[in-house]
Order: C-alpha cells, then structure tokens, then sequence
C-alpha cells in the first residue's frame, strides 16, 4: 500500500506568543484526526529544578536535546512511530514516554523548531509566530500562574531572565519562515482595545498568502493595509488585518481563493480569519458553520 505523504509544519515563537493554541485551532480546522502535533517543550534535557541549579534558561539548545529532536522528525517524515519523551508543566518534570505516529500533517511547535539549517530543510512550511510582548507578557503571566505552578513575581522574573535567550536563540529564526504571523494590540486613537490586529508577511516575490491577499486588496475586495518592510535582512510584503471581516467579504474572500461553499453568518476576528488563511493554504476547503462545528472561537480552550 502507499504511504500517504506527511507534510511537516514548523512553528517557532517565544513562550507565551500563542503557539499551542494557535496549532490546537489549526488542528481543528484542518481535522484532528489529520494532524499529529510535535511539542518541543517535550524535548527539554534538564527539568525545571535542574535548570535553576545550573542557571540555565529553557530557551538555551544546551537545555534540550535537539539531536533526539532531529532524529525524531526524520523518522516521522519516513513514516516510522517514535517513542517521545513527555515534559510535564504541571510539576516541571518528565513523566513516561509515549509512542506517537505520523498522520497526514506533522506540525512541530516550539522555542527551537527551526534553530538548525538541516531541520529547516525537513518541513514543508515555517511559521514565525511573532506576539507584541504586550500581549505575550500579560499572556505567559495568566497561563503560568494559572496551570504551571508559579506565582507571578516568578513569572516576571523569569520573563527577565529570558530576553538575553529570547534574542540570541528564538529571534534569529524568523530568517528562516516562510510566514510572520505577528499579533499586535489594536490601538483607536492611543488608547489600546480588547482587540487584536494580525500581520502577516511573506518574502517579496513569494506567490503565497500574502500576495494572494495584496491581490485581493488591490481588487477592491479586503480591507487591509499593505506595504513593505525588512525583517532580518530579508524584504518582505506585509499584510495588516485591523477590521472584522464581515460576511460578504468573506464570500468574495472565499470564492476568489476556491475555498467553496457558502460563507459564515458571523463576523470573523482578524485572528480568526489569518486561522482560516493558513488552514486554507493546506488544502482545507472552507465550509459554513466550521467555527461553532469545530469550537475555534475558543481561543482559551
Ligand atoms: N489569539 C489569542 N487571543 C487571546 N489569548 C490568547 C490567544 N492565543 C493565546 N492566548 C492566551 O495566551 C496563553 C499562552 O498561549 P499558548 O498557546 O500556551 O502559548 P505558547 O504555546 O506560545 O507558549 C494561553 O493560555 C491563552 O490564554
Ligand atoms: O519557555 C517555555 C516553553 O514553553 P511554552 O512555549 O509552552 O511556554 C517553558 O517555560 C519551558 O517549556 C519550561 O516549562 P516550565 O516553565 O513549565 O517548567
């Protein structure tokens, strides 16, 4: 029998940036029973005690075994099943190993998912998940003190303590990703909102996501703002989503990209609306009612 070929999906972010939910809604979209999710927190070689004897943060590679990491994506990619080692944030230690098989999308999220060149080259498509440290701080904050067992002056410190981390080992990787999701705060007239705006960008020249959405900008049909900027060296076309995407715009967003069927009823968030974006560049064909269906408006969950 053929094997039915795995695409592998590199996500990178800070801690706190979004990208476990991110991943869990895209899982969603796409059928979870169509995605195996890699987590490289898993990966991690010294639990949290050990860390703080040797004075070392998680975003360090030295903290983890990424040789084991690599292997693992290799192996995934030929179809073979891996024995992945489990990190518990519950308690900040490993628990037992659990066997995982690939299934039609491979996404692996994490501090270091594309930190080598040879890794890089493995997955189809790289994500830079890039959060405002405003929303990331307050994020990691809540989820940390809530379900991980600290309090929130250790928290903050331990936000201190990474940036120097954050610069020299999660940063440098957007150089490498296909697409910059950023999630800003959306601020009216100075004054910040509950609301997010999201901006995507892609290399000038890729004929990608973006360029499919400047088209449809330039065609009268999404209201957004394009321009160009520089990220690490490389030029890229940029896409900020500030407004909801209504209804109607979402039918004509739906029928020019082939995605079918009819539209939602509802409003969508610019987040949202990126979800589907991403969702739709795999293949995954746009239904009606596919928010409520699949629970995405749970951004918490
Ligand atoms: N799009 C979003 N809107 C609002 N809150 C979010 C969003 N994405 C993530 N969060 C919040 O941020 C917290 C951290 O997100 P998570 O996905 O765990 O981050 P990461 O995996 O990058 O560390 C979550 O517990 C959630 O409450
Ligand atoms: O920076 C991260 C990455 O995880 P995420 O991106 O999910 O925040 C965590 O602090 C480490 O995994 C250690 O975990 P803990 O702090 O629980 O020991």
């Amino acid at each position: 029998m053929m094997r039915r070929k795995t695409t592998l999906i590199g996500i990178v972010g800070d801690s706190g940036a979004g990208k476990s939910t991110f991943v869990n809604n895209l899982a969603q979209l796409l059928g979870k029973e169509r995605v195996t999710v890699i987590g490289l927190d898993d990966y991690h070689s010294l639990d949290r005690a050990e860390r703080k004897a040797v004075g070392i943060t998680p975003l360090n590679p030295r903290a983890n075994n990424l040789g084991l990491f690599m292997e693992h994506v290799e192996r995934l990619r030929r179809g073979e099943k891996i024995l992945k080692p489990v990190y518990d944030h519950d308690t900040g230690t490993f628990g037992e190993p659990e066997w995982v098989k690939p299934r039609e999308f491979v996404i692996c999220e994490g501090l270091h998912s594309f930190l080598f060149e040879k890794l890089g080259e493995t997955y189809g498509y790289k994500i830079y998940y890039d959060t405002h440290r405003d929303l990331k701080i307050r994020w990691k904050i809540q989820r940390d003190a809530a379900h991980r067992g600290y309090t929130v002056e250790q928290v903050v410190q331990e936000i201190r303590q990474r940036q120097r981390d954050i610069r020299n080992f999660v940063e440098p990787q957007m150089r490498h990703a296909d697409l910059v999701v950023s999630l800003l705060p959306h601020t009216v007239n100075g004054q910040s909102t509950e609301a997010i705006k999201v901006r995507l960008a892609e290399r000038t020249g890729a004929n990608d996501i973006v360029h499919r959405l400047i088209t449809l900008h330039s065609r009268g049909i999404l209201p957004c703002r394009c321009f160009k900027e520089w990220y690490w060296g490389r030029e890229m076309n940029v896409v900020e989503l500030t407004e909801e995407i209504t209804p109607p715009v979402l039918e004509a967003v739906a029928d020019a990209l082939g995605w079918g069927e009819k539209a939602e009823e509802k409003e969508l968030t610019p987040y949202q609306f990126m979800l589907l974006l991403v969702a739709g560049r795999f293949g995954n064909k746009y239904k009606s009612g596919y928010w409520e269906e699949r629970g995405c408006y749970a951004v918490n969950s």
